[in-house]
C-alpha cells in the first residue's frame, strides 16, 4: 500500500518555486529518506504534507485520500517532528505530550495512557514532571518526538531530528526511529547527514532545487554512478600538490584536496586505467605517498555527481 503519494507538488513564494512539481511515493513500512542540501525544499515539502502550509499546485494523498479534503483523517494519521523544537518551556514534559496528543485528536483516559507511553518510549518517564527548560538539547529533541508519536500515527515525519545534539542522543534517536518503524509506523526522515540516511533509510529521494532528482534504494542510487571510481590518496604533506596537473590526466573529473587530513580525492571515469598516472604525477610534485585506496561510491558521491555540489558545502 502507498502511505503517501505526492503528485507534482508545487509551492511558490512569489515567483520562486521552493518545491517544483515534486512527485514521490512512500510505501507502507518504509523509512523513507529525503536527502537534500540546505534550501533544497525539504521542510517546505514536509510542511505541506503536515497541512501547515497550503500548496500552490499538485496533490498529496495519504493512504489514497487527498489530505486537503480529509483534514481530520490526515491529522490523526500523521505525526510531525518539526525541525525547530515545538515544546513549551513553561509546561512539564507530561503536559507537553498531553497537549500535543490532544491536538492530534486523542481524548480522555486513552490520551493519558498514550502520553505516558510516549514518554516511556523516549526514555523520559522519570522526567515527566520536569520542565524542558532544565533539559539538555538531546532531551528536548526526545520530548519533541514524544509529542509527535503519542497518537500512534501511521506516518511519522521527522525533519532533521538530530541537528545540534550530542552523539549519544543522536544514537538514541536513530534507534528510536528504527523501533517506531518496527512497531508499524512508516517514517519520512529528512537530513543533510548522508551517513544517517544511508544507515537508516530503506528508500531515498534526493531533492535539489525543489525537485526529486533521484529516487530508489541505496543500491539503486549508487548504481547510477557505476561509471565513476573514486581514489583517495594520503600523503605526508599536501604542499606543492598541483591540482590542475591531476585534472589533465585522462579520465579525471574532479579533484578534492583536504589539507587537514592530508588526502587528495580523485573522481574519475571507471573504465580509464589511470591510477599509475595519478601516482606518477603526485611523485613528480614531491609528494610522499602514505596510502592509496579505491573508495566505493556512497550517497555523497551520488549527490556530488548528480548536482555538481557537495551535500555539506552547498
Ligand atoms: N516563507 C518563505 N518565504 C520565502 N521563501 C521561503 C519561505 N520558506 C522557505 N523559503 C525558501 O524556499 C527554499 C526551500 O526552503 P526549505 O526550508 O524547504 O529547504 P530545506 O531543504 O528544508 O533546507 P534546510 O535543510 O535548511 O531546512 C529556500 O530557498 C528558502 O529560502
Amino acid at each position: 500500500m502507498n502511505v503517501l503519494e505526492l503528485k507534482e507538488l508545487t509551492k511558490k513564494f512569489g515567483d520562486f518555486a521552493a518545491v517544483d512539481r515534486l512527485s514521490l511515493t512512500v510505501k507502507e513500512g518504509e523509512i523513507f529518506g529525503l536527502l537534500g542540501a540546505n534550501g533544497a525544499g525539504k521542510s517546505t515539502t514536509i510542511n505541506m504534507i503536515a497541512s501547515l502550509l497550503p500548496s500552490t499546485k499538485g496533490e498529496i494523498e495519504l493512504m489514497g485520500r487527498i489530505i486537503a479534503k480529509n483534514a481530520k483523517f490526515a491529522k490523526t494519521n500523521i505525526g510531525l517532528v518539526p525541525q525547530e523544537l515545538a515544546i513549551y518551556e513553561e509546561m512539564t514534559a507530561y503536559e507537553n505530550v498531553h497537549f500535543f496528543a490532544g491536538l492530534y485528536g486523542l481524548r480522555g483516559s486513552l490520551l493519558k495512557s498514550r502520553a505516558e507511553e510516549a514518554l516511556a518510549f523516549t526514555g523520559l518517564q522519570d522526567k515527566k514532571r520536569s520542565y524542558p527548560r532544565d533539559f539538555s538539547g538531546g532531551m528536548k529533541r526526545r520530548l519533541n518526538i514524544a509529542c509527535a508519536i503519542a497518537h500512534r500515527p501511521k506516518l511519522i515525519i521527522m525533519d532533521e531530528p538530530t541537528v545540534g545534539i550530542d552523539p549519544q542522543s543522536r544514537r538514541y534517536i536513530l534507534n528510536s526511529v528504527r523501533k517506531l518503524n518496527e512497531m508499524g509506523s512508516t517514517i519520512i526522515y529528512t537530513s543533510h547527514y548522508m551517513e544517517e540516511v544511508e544507515e537508516l533509510c530503506t528508500r531515498i529521494a534526493i531533492i535539489d532545487h525543489g525537485k526529486t532528482i533521484a529516487e530508489g534504494t541505496k543500491e539503486q542510487l549508487k548504481s547510477i554512478i557505476t561509471d565513476r571510481k573514486t581514489v583517495g590518496i594520503s600523503v605526508r604533506s599536501t604542499e606543492g600538490l598541483q591540482i590542475d596537473k591531476l585534472l589533465e590526466i585522462a579520465g579525471v573529473r574532479e579533484v578534492e584536496l583536504d589539507e587537514e587530513r592530508r588526502t587528495v580525492t580523485i573522481a574519475s571515469d571507471a573504465e580509464v586505467n589511470n591510477l599509475n598516472r595519478m601516482i606518477q604525477q603526485l611523485l613528480e610534485d614531491g609528494m610522499e605517498i602514505r596510502a592509496v585506496d579505491e573508495r566505493q561510491p556512497n550517497l555523497e558521491t551520488v549527490f556530488l555527481t548528480l548536482t555538481g555540489r557537495s551535500l555539506r558545502d552547498s
